[in-house]
């Protein structure tokens, strides 16, 4: 490597493959690559597997090169290559869109067969010798055995002005591990560009692994441990659950670059496709040419391209019992008509009905300039679940699919869609469609669709907004939430970027000091999030009771605090203390009935790690609460319990009444002197009352 005097060292062909080339007996000519020989084949193998990267030059011969050029020159003056997509999900097919700034390569896929667009056959003979050095390398490198497929020659351009492709890797996926893996195992870029310098940017540059994450590690390792419980009830589908608290754990990659390579003609490099080498092309000052390969790992890539009879069959599993459940509780309950039997308990639908709605505690009004809004006519606690609505259409977008395929199954669903629920759907709002325009089903779901369940775990919760003059609680959703929302600033940055408006609740309406505290604690609460994977495992528990304690201070409902409850569970089964991670798990059951209901999928995940860990455990010293409040602490907020302890009080016929509290959600009791939790003193969760200037709890 060499030292430059900005960013890391340029990477060329290491010395000692640089000398096997000079002491090679093979010349391009005649056909046979220095690369070739034995020896050079197994210092080859040694530098990847000791690297994760390896850098050859002189590949292919000059005059090789540059017909491959040539003839890549004319498939782009052929108009074939065409802006490239980013792609989400597993396989890049869910979510495709393109976006220059992060990457601004054009691109096209040939097998080097497409006779009109490769007269003199380069491609295919590129491609042949390429495979040749796989097969070479698959006998030296265990971990390369099995990538026997290959994808076709991706040929890219980077035009230059500047065009680049922000950090990445190719396969977001740990020792083949993981929900997101897509059969890529390794990366060969052939760079086509004779007469490169420096200034002309378009270096890719390389980063060191990406952290294997510890957190993510242990709940695979839960994960699949749960898979094992044949007899425990729902350990399978709740293990099934468990992606959505992987993809939440964030992986640390703030590390500094390892090196740049300069794209010159002639000159190959392979590395490995998953986390463990991120890299990023930098800006190009001349048009950059380069054609890429992805060899795949033959049983990573099966499951990558057919998942949805697995992952998808569970979710589908969850949600035909989610559906059960409503239905056999609207039978329970004497449950209305046949459109309600699907609705959960307690529960009408919004729709086709604004006169009444059947939620207890709140109704539905006009409210000036805003349409229509629900009001609230009872106390609701921090963090309470206010309602919960049966799906119109339960739709799993279709992995794999292409994109319009996947649309039109959601059409299809639409339009099986009994004539009321269709009224409903086609009633709400597209906002990718002008009013006066024909409503699509695709921007009616982009527009209104939530995950089913958890809404409030996908950072959508509905809470109280505070207390307006009007003397009522407008019910509002929490458009940013989460542990990771960040302070008012950061907030308000978020809502203006992704939804056009500021907002004016109570904790961004927060001045001076109470301000900068509520700021403390959010930007605390994500600095905790962000770095969980890596706390301590000694230090897991009390980092967790912390984020607890400070939701609980802004009044935010405790499951918030659910990835990180759900570590200190994976951190204690490790080290066999199962009566203790029982104990955590009923915590997170606690946390998630309150705000989500005993029907979310959380709750269900929750409590059935309770229920296992507390049989395995039996009666473990270890199964005792620390506090004697403890239990009640973590189904409650105390700020919480106050306004509900008074408004009990006050609504019980002996009941003295304590005066006014001062007690609005949303943080601001966190000013106010919590009356201490106990036990006995359990929340009236149906008590009246009225907000006024300040709250002021009425009598029943
Ligand atoms: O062309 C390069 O150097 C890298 C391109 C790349 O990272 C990709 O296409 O995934
Ligand atoms: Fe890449």
């Amino acid at each position: 490597m060499e030292a430059s005097l900005e960013g890391p060292p340029q990477a060329s062909m290491s010395a000692r493959l640089a000398a096997l080339q000079l002491h090679s007996c093979g010349n391009s000519s005649s056909g046979t690559q220095w690369w070739a020989e034995r020896a050079a084949l197994d210092g080859i193998a040694v530098e990847l597997e000791a690297s994760n990267f390896v850098v050859l030059d002189s590949v292919l011969g000059a005059s090789t090169v540059a017909s491959l050029r040539a003839e890549v020159e004319g498939v782009r003056r052929a108009g074939r290559l065409k802006a490239s997509e980013l792609g989400g999900g597993r396989t890049g097919s869910n979510v495709a869109f393109t976006r220059a700034e992060a990457r601004g390569d054009s691109i096209g896929w040939f097998t080097g067969g497409e006779a009109a667009l490769w007269p003199d056959g380069t491609l295919a003979r590129y491609l042949d010798v390429l495979d040749g050095l796989m097969g070479a390398l698959g006998k030296r490198v265990p971990q390369l055995r099995a990538t026997t497929k290959r994808s076709k020659a991706m040929i890219a351009c980077y035009p230059g002005s500047g065009a680049r492709y922000v950090r990445h890797h190719d396969n977001a996926c740990s020792r083949s591990e993981g929900e997101q893996c897509n059969g890529r195992r390794l990366t060969a870029i052939l760079y086509l560009n004779e007469g490169w310098e420096v200034a002309h940017g378009g270096h890719l540059r390389l980063y060191p692994p990406y952290k294997p994450d510890a957190a993510k590690e242990a709940l695979q390792e839960l994960q699949a441990w749960l898979l094992t419980q044949h007899d425990a009830p729902d350990a399978e589908m709740v293990a099934h659950t468990f992606h959505e608290r992987l993809a939440e754990i964030t992986t640390n990659d703030d590390a500094p670059p390892l090196c740049d390579v300069a794209p010159i003609a002639d000159r190959l490099i392979l590395f490995y496709s998953d986390y463990r080498v991120p890299h990023e092309v930098l800006p190009a000052h001349r048009d950059r040419l380069a054609v890429t390969v992805w060899y795949f790992d033959e049983d990573e890539h099966a499951r990558a391209y057919k998942p949805s009879e697995e992952t998808d069959a569970y979710e589908a599993l969850a949600v035909a019992k989610q559906m059960r459940r409503w239905r056999s509780d609207a039978a329970a309950t004497g449950g209305g008509s046949a459109a309600d039997a699907a609705a959960p308990r307690g529960v009408t639908s919004l729709f086709g009905s604004t006169e009444s709605l059947d939620v207890p505690g709140m109704e539905l009004c006009p409210i000036p300039d805003k349409g229509l809004g629900l009001i609230a006519t009872r106390a609701f606690a921090p963090g309470e679940r206010l309602i919960a609505e049966a799906p119109l259409v339960l739709w799993e977008s279709a992995r794999g699919a292409d994109g319009e395929h996947k649309w039109s199954v959601l059409e299809e669903l639409v339009e099986a869609l009994p004539a009321g629920s269709r009224r409903a759907f086609d009633g709400l709002m597209d906002k990718y469609a002008p009013d006066d325009q024909f409503k699509t089903a695709r921007g009616i779901w982009n527009t209104n669709a939530f995950r089913t369940e958890d809404v409030l775990g996908d950072g959508k919760a509905a809470q109280c907004d505070g207390v307006e003059r009007s003397a009522v609680f407008r019910v509002t959703i929490a458009y940013v939430a989460g542990a990771e929302a960040g302070g008012r600033a950061s907030r308000q940055a978020h809502l203006q970027a992704k939804y056009h408006f500021g907002c004016v609740c109570d904790v961004c309406e927060l001045r001076g000091t109470a301000q900068q505290a509520s700021d403390d604690r959010f930007e605390r609460l994500a600095c905790i999030h962000k770095t969980l994977s890596s706390v301590p495992p000694l230090e897991l528990e009390a980092t967790v009771a912390e984020s607890v304690a400070l939701l609980n201070a802004e009044g935010l409902p405790l499951v918030w605090a659910k990835a990180g409850m759900l570590l200190v569970i994976v951190q204690l089964k490790q080290s066999a203390r199962l009566g203790r991670a029982a104990h955590w798990a009923r915590r997170g059951a606690a946390a998630a009935t309150f705000a989500l209901g005993d029907d979310s999928a959380t709750f269900l995940k929750f409590a059935s790690l309770a229920q296992l860990f507390g049989q395995a455990a039996g009666d473990a010293e270890d199964d005792a609460p620390d506090t004697p409040d403890d239990a009640g602490r973590w189904a409650w907020l105390p700020a919480a319990r106050a306004v509900c302890a008074a408004a009990k009080d006050v609504a019980a016929p002996n009941g003295a009444h304590h005066g006014a509290q001062h007690a609005a959600p949303n943080g601001a009791a966190a000013d106010a002197d919590p009356a201490p939790p106990s036990d006995a003193d359990e929340p009236s969760m149906h008590s009246v009352y009225v907000a006024g200037e300040g709250p002021t709890i009425l009598p029943s």
